[in-house]
């Protein structure tokens, strides 16, 4: 009782002052507090079909007590000793809405994974990897190594270092990976060769895992602009329609932009992905600026609530500066839409460039701001080992991997299936490093 007279805000206090035996004749018999007995409903009940609500509606105060019963009930409730009861009646007290049963979410609709299952997916993803990159110059290049019987020697670690320098994982990472081993087998870790081919798939991964971090589409963010940039014939076209079917079969509305108005196909190219995916392709036809699709193609998506727009750009050497400064140019005016357009600037990059894939991410990211990689045609490749000497200098997150021409053949870069794509299989099943 005396906790509901809390929920009235206190007026100022009273002059007037309730003696001790003023308080112990309106209370006689009072000197434990018991709590009170429920008193019927004098107010208006809440109806039960009252909108839910986390809160429970407040009681409501229809008759106000005199502020100096209040004060005096407060008085006396610090004092341990009951407030003296107003003079006329009891105060009666509003019963309470029952509380609305909580929801519960229907678990049985929710799709769980089991372990087993997990574990499936994971063995067909390593799978699908193994059997696009299994094959290739890169596999057989860093595969060589591990396929015979070494000795644990020098001259192992001279011929791992040879196989990384042809596989195109550069010099410095090269030195990195091949110096660590070396100490470590000096140091005596490992008991015998397959020990420290271990550790090298080990470090392989490491490297790889801080960048393998996938896309995230903010749902709240519509349309979650990505922007498609890279030299000329390294697979933005064929990314976007393959991001397209992704996107699409994950149950996303999107719709793309033919930015490429320079190639004389670019257009019809795009414009038939989204024919197979359902998608409605926003061209202007070719020559027309590259810009103003963009922002053609964001008010579109605006005006029809769509979440995901995927802008082709031409491709263009990272060394020609005037088109590199329409990519700037580009984004200013998608930004008149969206200040925080485009979301995802993609760099794509063909896997066969090698080395000169550092200096094109260089230029781009100078130019654009690249938040993210797509490496195209791992699969006829000798020289995919670029993605380790990209992921060591820039640390830029490598989205997905370009592992065939089929729709399904655009990967989530997955660091562990690469690598052991790349591996003789037995290697493979060695648990992934923490
Ligand atoms: N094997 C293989 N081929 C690919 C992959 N991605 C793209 N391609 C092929 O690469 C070629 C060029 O692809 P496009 O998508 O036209 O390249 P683009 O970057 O849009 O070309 P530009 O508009 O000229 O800059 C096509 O023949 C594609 O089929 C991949 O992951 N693997």
């Amino acid at each position: 009782m005396v906790s509901f007279f809390r929920k009235k805000k206190p007026e100022p206090a009273p002059e007037r002052r309730y003696s001790t035996e003023e308080l112990a004749a309106a209370f006689p018999d009072a000197q434990v507090r018991e709590p009170a007995p429920a008193t019927p409903a004098a107010h208006p009940v809440v109806p039960n079909d009252a909108p839910a609500t986390a809160e429970r509606p407040a009681p409501p105060m229809s008759a106000p007590l005199p502020p100096d019963v209040v004060g005096a009930a407060m008085e006396a409730e610090a004092a341990g000793v009951p407030a003296a009861a107003p003079a006329p009646a009891p105060v009666p007290i509003p019963a309470l809405a029952p509380r609305p049963a909580p929801s519960i979410p229907d678990f049985s609709k929710l799709q769980f994974r089991t372990p087993e299952q997990i574990a499936a997916d994971t063995a067909a993803n390593k799978a699908a990897w193994r059997e696009r990159l299994g094959g290739t110059a890169l596999a057989r290049s860093i595969g060589s190594v591990f396929s015979r019987n070494p000795r644990l020697d020098d001259d192992l670690l001279d011929e791992i270092e040879t196989a990384l320098i042809t596989a195109d994982v550069g010099v410095t990472a090269t030195t990195q990976l091949v110096e660590s081993l070396r100490k470590r087998m000096k140091a005596r870790e490992f008991a015998d060769a397959q020990g420290l081919l271990t550790a090298l798939r080990a470090d392989l991964i490491a490297m790889l895992k801080p960048v393998a971090v996938p896309l995230e589409i903010d749902a709240g963010t519509q349309p979650f602009v990505l922007l498609t940039v890279g030299v000329n014939g390294v697979g933005k076209t064929t990314t976007i329609g393959k991001l397209a079917h992704r996107f699409k079969s994950e149950g996303r509305t999107l719709m793309l932009a033919a930015g490429d108005t320079f190639r004389a196909a670019a257009v019809a190219q795009l414009q038939a992905w989204g024919e197979r995916n359902g998608v409605a392709v926003i061209a202007q036809g070719q020559n027309a600026d590259a810009a103003s699709v963009a922002y053609d193609a964001v008010q579109a998506a605006k005006a029809r609530g769509i979440q995901v727009l995927i802008a082709d750009t031409a491709g263009r050497l990272h060394t020609q500066q005037g088109l590199m400064a329409e990519l700037g140019k580009i984004k200013r005016v998608i930004q008149k839409l969206d200040a925080d357009a485009p979301h995802e600037v993609l760099l794509v990059i063909d896997g066969t460039t090698g080395q000169n894939a550092l200096n094109q991410l260089r230029q781009f990211k100078a130019a654009v701001g690249v938040t993210g990689l797509v490496v195209t045609k791992l699969d006829g490749t000798a020289k995919g080992g670029v993605v380790f000497a990209l992921a060591r200098e820039f640390g830029i997150p490598i989205r997905f991997a370009g592992i065939g021409e089929r729709p399904e053949d655009l990967r989530v870069f997955d660091a562990e299936a690469f690598v052991d794509a790349l591996l003789p299989e037995s290697l493979g099943s060695a648990p992934a490093p923490a």
